[in-house]
């Protein structure tokens, strides 16, 4: 059994934040995008236009839609406006403190049917369903970035998610145009589980000066046909999410197979946060990327 999804709040208007309200919108959906920052509103909905704009010139999409996904999108620095939603989707930064506060905040208005989502990469849903008023409506709907071109969508119960909660958002993630692979309730899931490690991995190799971050980057592109080397998508990601997540796997499964590379805990702590803050392995202030090592 599924129920009815027509609103869709979004809180955290981050790089994930917009890509959900973008798929979300262009799929029909009534979509309410959330954040503290003003700013950081303003800057979304600018991107969520030029992503639909570039897909107007590749054809994927018609003028019409892309201007119909716009005008379904409003944007609200309060949690208030997002009180009639049928499914919120918390997409905020990589922080138990912070989730949980936003949980409590929204529980609070919401309607008691509402469906409750995470698209946290790491942490617990039965942990941050505990926190809620409603551990059975809760779930973690976990999409990958760029969120418009990537086709999957991990799905996670908690231990107290119920069928129907299920159901539903699986229903909405078809509804994207998505697939979904289910993931057990387990530190990081399934994605992050082997892509964090991965990453860390490409960091120690360049602590330990086995290659610089050229080499690297260029070997897994050319040796093992990646997308993106993995300094190149730990930057696209964020070095904050990946330490985060990193300490989720350490914490969560007290392997020291997880420990963070220390020069990942430098990079993060020096603010150099990768694509977002112009700076990581790579340096994005200038006419293209350089090596930062
Ligand atoms: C941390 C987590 O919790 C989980 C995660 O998300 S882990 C990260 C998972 N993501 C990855 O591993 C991404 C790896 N990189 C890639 O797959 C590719 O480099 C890429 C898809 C990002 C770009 O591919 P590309 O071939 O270099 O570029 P390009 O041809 O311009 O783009 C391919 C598509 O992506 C879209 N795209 C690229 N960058 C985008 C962005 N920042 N935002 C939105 N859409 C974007 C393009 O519009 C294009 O769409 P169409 O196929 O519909 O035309
Ligand atoms: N980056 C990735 O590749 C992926 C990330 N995720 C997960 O998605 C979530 C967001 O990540 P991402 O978009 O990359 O992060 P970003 O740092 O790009 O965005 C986070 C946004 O949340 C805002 N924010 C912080 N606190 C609050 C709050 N209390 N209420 C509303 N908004 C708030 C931030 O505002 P401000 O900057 O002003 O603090 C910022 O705009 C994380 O849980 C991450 O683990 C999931 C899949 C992939």
């Amino acid at each position: 059994m599924t129920v009815a999804i027509k609103k869709v709040g979004v809180i955290g208007s981050g790089q994930m934040g917009n890509g959900i309200a973008h798929v979300a919108a262009l799929a029909g959906f009534d979509v309410v995008l959330n954040d503290i920052s003003a700013d950081r509103l303003k800057s979304a909905l600018a991107t969520i236009n030029g992503n639909l704009t570039r897909q107007v010139a590749k054809k994927a999409i018609s003028e019409g839609e892309r201007k119909q996904a716009l005008d379904r999108i409003t944007s609200a620095e309060t949690i208030d406006a997002l009180a009639d939603c049928d499914l919120v989707i918390e997409t905020a930064v990589e922080k138990e403190e912070t989730k949980r506060k936003i949980f409590h905040d929204v529980c609070a208005v919401l309607k008691p049917e509402a469906i409750v989502a995470t698209n946290s990469s790491s942490i617990s849903i039965t942990r941050l369903a505990a926190s809620t008023d409603r551990p059975e409506k809760f779930i973690g709907i976990h999409f990958m970035n760029p969120v418009p071109a990537m086709e999957l969508v991990e799905l996670i119960r908690g231990i107290a998610t119920d069928d129907t909660t299920f159901d539903t958002a699986k229903a909405f993630v078809a509804k994207l145009g998505k697939q979904v692979a289910v993931s057990e309730d387990f530190p990081a899931f399934i994605v992050n589980r082997i892509l964090l490690p991965m990453i860390n991995e490409a960091i120690y190799t360049l602590y330990e000066g086995v290659g610089n971050v050229e080499a690297i980057d260029a070997a897994m592109k050319l040796g093992a046909h990646h997308p993106m080397g993995p300094l190149e998508l730990a930057d696209f990601i964020g070095l904050d999410t990946c330490l985060s997540i990193m300490q989720v796997l350490h914490e969560g499964l007290a392997d020291s197979k997880y420990r963070p590379c220390p020069l990942l805990v430098k990079y993060v702590e020096a603010g150099w946060l990768g694509r977002k803050s112009q700076r990581g392995f790579y340096d994005y202030r200038g006419d293209k990327p350089v090596p930062t090592r």
